[in-house]
């Protein structure tokens, strides 16, 4: 989305000095100060603390009764528009019990929880549920990463050699997005905890030679950054401004990656995902990729309660469809404590995305039986033919080369193995690329662009 780092020297109020509200005991490990030695300089007086209350579009009055955080005066000098001022939001930690919710809204999870149920029995049923988690993942990085600004048609983005690094800087901006959550997936599944130093690597290899792989990248962030403005506007057109760096929001971030691993039977899994996908946002650990990492934070949130066997869920589609509410429930939370509307919102769109991905892979499971069975009907024997069908649902748009890379075997037999099923229509070419012709299973394809 449209979110800026604010330029120049930044200054952010020390957190102890709240423009109307209560602070939050800080809780969490410092880190070394240098990293932040500007940005407690800086006290406000009550004269502008009163200005601020009528001049911006953030407007403070709207924080007023709010229970989950508190806003903190802030100011720095930009290098095009001068010295600014304003507040930004601190969030309360996350409780440890479930906030206030409708029965329409436990509804509404009871069902997503279902639908989660039902995505995970189809998923358990597959021999090698792995070989789905290469499309599913890179379906997820192409909508994540529309969702942020960068369009590359999914196609594209299913045809891309995962060994080579793609030339075009959209098309390596979302395939960032894939490698980090391969990174991501293993390192849960080796057992590792979340930890921020996870986060900061993941935020690293995402943005990894794009435009905002500046020196903060792979770094919680040290500067201030705001929410809905576009790239030169002021401070003050901004929707929602994140709290500024320093110790204490690092302590806050630390606290929330410690209240996602921490265990608690007291709120529903699916819940917790959804308040934990809040507070990252609002905390904006990062200067850029906050969105991307926090999308999938839901679903390694899933996969680690155990919600989700596998992590193969592709949620950024029904957000990126709904952008505009997306970004008013989760500033409804600030403004208002409105959790109910958040966790309602986020709960259909989990449901909905579980729905949606189910069917996805029932249907690509019905597919590749089916493509076995014209390999078995034209007569091809080889156990190559058929770990080729399942290649082919892994990866729907290949080389020869990279046939005979994955099964191992010289090029002349891949050549062969291809040219057979092109002739049992299992298989046809897609196109001449620059790393030579192309192949792809049409009918797995359609499945997963449809
Ligand atoms: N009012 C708000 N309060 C908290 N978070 C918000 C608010 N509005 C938007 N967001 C979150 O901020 C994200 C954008 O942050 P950022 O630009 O750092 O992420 P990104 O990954 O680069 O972009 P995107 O999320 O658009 O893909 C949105 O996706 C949304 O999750």
């Amino acid at each position: 989305m449209r979110r800026h780092t604010v330029r120049g020297r930044s200054r952010s109020a020390p957190p102890g000095t709240p423009i109307a509200h209560r602070s939050v005991a800080f809780r969490g490990e410092n880190r070394p100060e240098k990293k932040h030695k500007w940005h407690f300089a800086f006290l406000v007086g009550l004269e502008r603390k009163q200005k601020w209350a009528y001049a911006f579009f953030v407007h403070p009055e709207k924080f007023a009764d709010n229970p989950t955080g508190f806003l903190v005066p802030i100011a720095g000098t930009d290098q095009r528009w001068g010295a600014w001022s304003h507040v930004a939001f601190v969030p309360d930690p996350l409780p440890s019990e479930t906030p206030e919710l409708s029965a329409a809204t436990f509804n509404v999870v009871a069902n997503a929880r279902a639908a989660l149920a039902a995505l995970d029995a189809s998923a358990r049923q597959l021999p090698n549920p792995a070989l789905l988690r290469q499309p599913t993942l890179r379906q997820e990085a192409q909508s994540t990463s529309a969702l942020e600004g960068t369009y590359a048609p999914l196609e594209e983005v299913l045809g891309v050699d995962a060994d080579e690094r793609p030339a075009d800087a959209a098309m390596r901006e979302v395939f960032n997005y894939v490698i980090a959550a391969e990174h991501a997936f293993d390192w849960i599944e080796d057992g590792r905890p979340l930890t921020i130093g996870m986060l900061e690597s993941m935020q690293g290899i995402l943005v990894d030679g794009t435009s905002a792989d500046t020196r903060q990248a792979g770094r919680i962030r040290t500067s201030q950054v705001v929410i809905g403005s576009h790239r030169g506007a002021q401070v003050r057109d901004a929707r929602f401004i994140p709290p500024p760096p320093g110790i204490d929001f690092e302590g806050r971030v630390r606290d929330c990656i410690d209240w996602v691993m921490q265990p608690n039977d007291a709120i529903d899994p699916l819940v917790r995902a959804g308040m934990a996908h809040y507070q990252f946002e609002t905390l904006h650990p990062f200067n850029d990729g906050n969105g991307r990492i926090g999308r999938l934070l839901i679903v390694l949130q899933l996969h680690l309660s155990g919600v989700l066997s596998e992590p193969t869920l592709t949620v950024s589609p029904w957000f990126e469809a709904r952008r505009a509410e997306y970004y008013d429930r989760l500033l409804a939370v600030s403004t208002n404590g409105d959790w109910d509307g958040w966790i309602r919102f986020f709960a259909t769109g989990v449901g909905a995305a579980a729905n949606a991905t189910g069917r996805q892979l029932t249907d690509l499971i019905r597919m590749q039986h089916e493509l076995k069975a014209r390999v078995r009907t034209a007569g091809l024997r080889a156990e190559n033919a058929v770990r080729l069908v399942d290649y082919a649902l892994a990866q729907p748009i290949f080389t020869v080369r990279n046939v005979s890379q994955h099964l191992a075997v010289t090029m002349p037999r891949a050549r062969t193995l291809v040219s057979q099923l092109v002739d049992a229509d299992v298989l046809r070419q897609y196109d001449d690329s620059t790393y030579g012709r192309r192949f792809s299973a049409p009918d797995i394809l359609a499945i997963l662009l449809r």
